[in-house]
This record gives C-alpha cells, structure tokens and sequence, in this order.
C-alpha cells in the first residue's frame, strides 16, 4: 500500500517545486502508471517513493511505515525489506555476476531461494547468463536483471522507472507482462513510469504528471 498526501519538493537552487502538493494511493494488488514530459519530475517523485529524497512537505506512507520518520539507516533497511527499485540507469553491482545481483537483496533480507531465483531468472529470458558478469551484458539483458533484482525478495511494493526502456516490443511486451502479473499474484502495489504508451495501459489507474501533479488519464 501507497498512501501520499500533498506532497511537495523544491530542488535547491529551482524557481518552483517539481512536485507540487501530489497525492497518490495505491492500494496492496493494484498498479499505477507515471506519465509524462521529459523533466517533468517523474524519477523525482520515484525517488522521494523510496526515501532516496527528501520532501519539503507532505506525508508519504508505505506499507504501513511513514517514510519522514526513518533515518538513512532505518531507510535502507526499511527498503530492503519492502520495496523493490528498478532504477532508470539500472544500478547493477558491476563486481558481481547476474546470479549474485539477483541474489543480493534476498540474501540481506533472508529469504534467498534458488529454486524462485531460477524460475525468475529463465521467465526472463536470463537462463544462459547466470554467470555471466553484468558488465558483458547488453542494455536490454542488464534491464531485466535488474527486473529480476527488483522482484526476487519478493517486495510489497514495486518501483519501476522506464523498465521497458532499453526493450525491443516483444521482450518489452513479456517483462511487462511478469511485472503486473507478479504484482497482482502477490498483493504488491506497482508505480511504473513510463514513456511507453503500451506499457502504462495495463496499468489499473493511469496518470500524467504535470506542473507537479498527478492528473488522471
Ligand atoms: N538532484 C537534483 N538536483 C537538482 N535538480 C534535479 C535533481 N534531480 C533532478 N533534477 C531536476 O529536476 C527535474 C526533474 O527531473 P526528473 O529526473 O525527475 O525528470 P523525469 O520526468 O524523470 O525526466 P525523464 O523523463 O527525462 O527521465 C529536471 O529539471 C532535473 O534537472
């Protein structure tokens, strides 16, 4: 469950908030699609989702836990336990192979499983790469391992920033198709952004973001 209420981000040194009084839920089983201009605050607001910024103002809730009150240690925890991030610039642990990247966030958390790492991992098309270092991976591979990396703890709440951006339709068409499916199957809330008009249709509500605000598509 996602619950924001007015929320508002002035960057430092900016003329005006590039998030203006935003408020959001999303309830546990549901997902909801990010719109928008190039600029317009989309992976600001991700990352003000899962405590990476601060807000000026507002109250953002996530799975019971309200985020202003977490310090940067109690943060990292709190995401390791509940949020799973697929970041825009994929943020792969370059030392490590595809298996133990995958494996990182369930290993912390303690609920490490080889047989689900292996399913995930072959559902998206990674079954020759286990090994393979994430250095020698194309954009397309290295976007769903960090896919991977992002569901394999089993999160209650997915972040998901352009995580069809460097897919062609197909492979684009079957990622998508696990991430709704897993968030459904498993209760989880799912916040996608997207430029991807497809991509954001499957989305249960969709949004535009504009002048700092969510506005209903
Ligand atoms: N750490 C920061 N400090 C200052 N300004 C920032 C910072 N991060 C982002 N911005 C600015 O905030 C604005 C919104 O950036 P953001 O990355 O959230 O946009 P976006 O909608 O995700 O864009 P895109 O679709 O191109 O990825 C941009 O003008 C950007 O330059």
């Amino acid at each position: 469950m996602i619950a924001v209420s007015e929320l508002t981000k002035t960057y430092a040194g900016a003329s005006s908030p590039i998030i203006d009084g935003l408020s959001l839920q999303v309830k546990a089983g549901q997902s909801a699609s990010i719109q928008g201009a190039s600029g317009c605050g989309k992976s600001t607001l991700l990352a003000l989702l899962a405590g990476f910024e601060q807000s000026d103002s507002g109250s953002i809730n996530i799975a019971g836990q309200p985020l202003q009150t977490l310090t940067t240690s109690q943060a990292d925890t709190f995401r390791k336990n509940h949020l799973g991030v697929i970041f825009q610039q994929f943020n792969l642990l370059e030392c490590f192979n595809v298996w133990d990247n995958v494996a990182f966030t369930a290993r912390l958390k303690g609920n490490y499983d080889k047989a689900r790492q292996t399913l995930l991992l072959e559902n998206l098309g990674l079954a020759h790469h286990f090994k393979s270092p994430v250095s020698r991976l194309s954009g397309g591979e290295q976007q769903r391992v960090a896919i991977a990396r992002a569901l394999n703890h089993q999160p209650e709440v997915v972040l998901a920033d352009e995580p069809t951006g460097n897919l062609d339709e197909q492979t684009s068409d079957s990622v998508s198709n696990l991430l709704f499916a897993y968030c459904q199957e498993q209760g989880a809330s799912l916040v996608v952004v997207t430029h991807s008009g497809d991509v954001a249709s499957r989305a249960q509500m969709q949004f535009r973001l504009h002048l700092g605000r969510l506005q209903a598509v």
